[in-house]
């Protein structure tokens, strides 16, 4: 191994420094704050837990995502976490037990065996929100509301939020009665966006025209609010629940509408994107300037079935590595400087100050005084003047 080699970090697998590691932390504390006062308690999931446990009723896209293991304790195959949401779904339906509406939040590293496109680095820093035991557009509003809160925070402005149903790919899947392997190919076709390959699909295994037709047009459906009307129209012989759907979407974008209109709303049919436990609304936020979503969630319902209690569930999640990255703003530097010293008089100011939350830095003996505005973010420092410790101005320390 050369020395080149070593200080080489996997693909994907990135380090925070200052100040961004600091940007980090505090957006953490807002965040976690936020979701404090808007009722949510805290959970912390474990980064490891068995294969079977994780993945269950999760779907393929995250067996690919999670990295494997074998627990020695055992001879078990154990997963390290790659999506907390399902783990907070554990905890709902198994740990918890609580009746009524749940609000849990969370923020925990996790790692993915894959990067791509849409999901950025290995190594993010899940944080999110997820609400059970409430199946009522309320809760969806809810999480949208907090997402937009969240990005406000953070510093994002002119936010673009993309919603989908998965329901009405589902419904109409269903009805096309199509085995697994087709199914596969065609959701693959869509979740691209690859018309071609996808009209090609349809007609090779949709029979019914009039159902390969609504399904050829569920890709080409995204755009403002009118493309629900035309969703309507397209749609008009389709089942119930894919009208449910569309009637869903337009409530939701009245309730958003109303309540953060200075939000472009964007609608897409063919949101497949994300993760196969997905059941209904859809959604993802976008700034410009950042080729993937800074958040993404959506209704989830009957996830906990596999740990013996199904419930209504909606959430989201977002990368914090990703979201301190929208504020390029410094630090403060408001830090005092104090000399090496060992002075009773001196190190009692010191304690004082610190315990009144100002941030102090004591020099170490022999270290001088350089890069303290840069690195030690000092603006003053304390020097003795006529026999008294007092606080001044960095330019004035010499
Ligand atoms: N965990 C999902 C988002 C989500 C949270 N809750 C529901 N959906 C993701 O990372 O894509």
């Amino acid at each position: 191994m050369t020395i080149a080699d070593r200080w080489l970090l996997p693909d994907g697998m990135d380090e925070v420094l200052p100040p961004q590691a600091l940007r980090m932390e505090s957006l953490r504390r807002t965040l976690l704050d936020t979701y404090y006062r808007w009722g949510y308690d805290m959970v912390v999931p474990p980064p490891v837990e068995f294969l079977d446990s994780l993945l269950t009723g999760t779907g393929s896209d995250l067996d690919i995502q999670t990295f494997k293991l074998t627990d020695q304790h055992t001879g078990r195959m154990m997963g390290i976490s790659a999506d907390v949401t399902p783990q907070v779904a554990r905890m709902d339906a198994h740990s918890l037990h609580r009746e009524g509406a749940v609000r849990l939040c969370y923020c925990a590293h996790v790692l993915r065996a894959q990067a791509d496109e849409y999901q950025g680095g290995r190594s993010p820093v899940q944080v999110g929100l997820e609400l059970f035991g409430h199946s009522g557009i309320d809760a969806d509003v809810e999480i949208l509301q907090l997402v937009l809160e969240s990005l406000d925070v953070a510093g994002a402005s002119h936010i673009h939020l993309a919603i989908g149903h998965i329901g009405i790919y589902r419904a109409l899947m269903e009805e096309a009665g199509l085995d697994a392997q087709a199914r596969g190919r065609i959701f693959e076709a869509i979740e691209r966006k690859a018309l071609g390959d996808s009209d090609a699909l349809i007609e090779a295994q949709v029979a019914d025209a009039a159902l390969a037709a609504m399904l050829k047009a569920l890709p080409r459906l995204h755009g403002g609010v009118e493309i629900l009307d035309q969703a309507r129209t397209m749609f008009a012989g389709a089942s119930a629940s894919v009208m449910a759907a569309l009637d869903y979407l337009v409530q939701l974008q009245q309730r958003l509408e109303a309540s953060h209109g200075d939000v472009a709303l964007y609608f897409d049919l063919a949101e497949l994107r994300g993760y196969q436990y997905h059941t209904g609304m859809v959604f993802a936020a976008h700034v410009s300037g950042y080729g993937q979503a800074l958040a993404k969630g959506g209704r989830y319902d009957g996830t906990g079935r596999a740990f013996g209690r199904p419930r209504p569930a909606t959430g989201c999640s977002m990368d914090l590595k990703l979201l301190a990255s929208l504020s390029e703003q410094q630090p403060p530097a408001d830090g005092v400087w104090a000399p090496a010293e060992n002075d009773a008089e001196l190190q009692a100011r010191i304690r004082t100050l610190r315990g009144e939350g100002v941030r102090v830095v004591q020099a170490l003996p022999g270290q001088d005084g350089s890069a303290l505005e840069t690195h030690y973010r000092c603006d003053r420092a304390l020097i003795k003047r006529d026999g008294q410790w007092g606080i001044v101005p960095i330019s004035e320390m010499k």
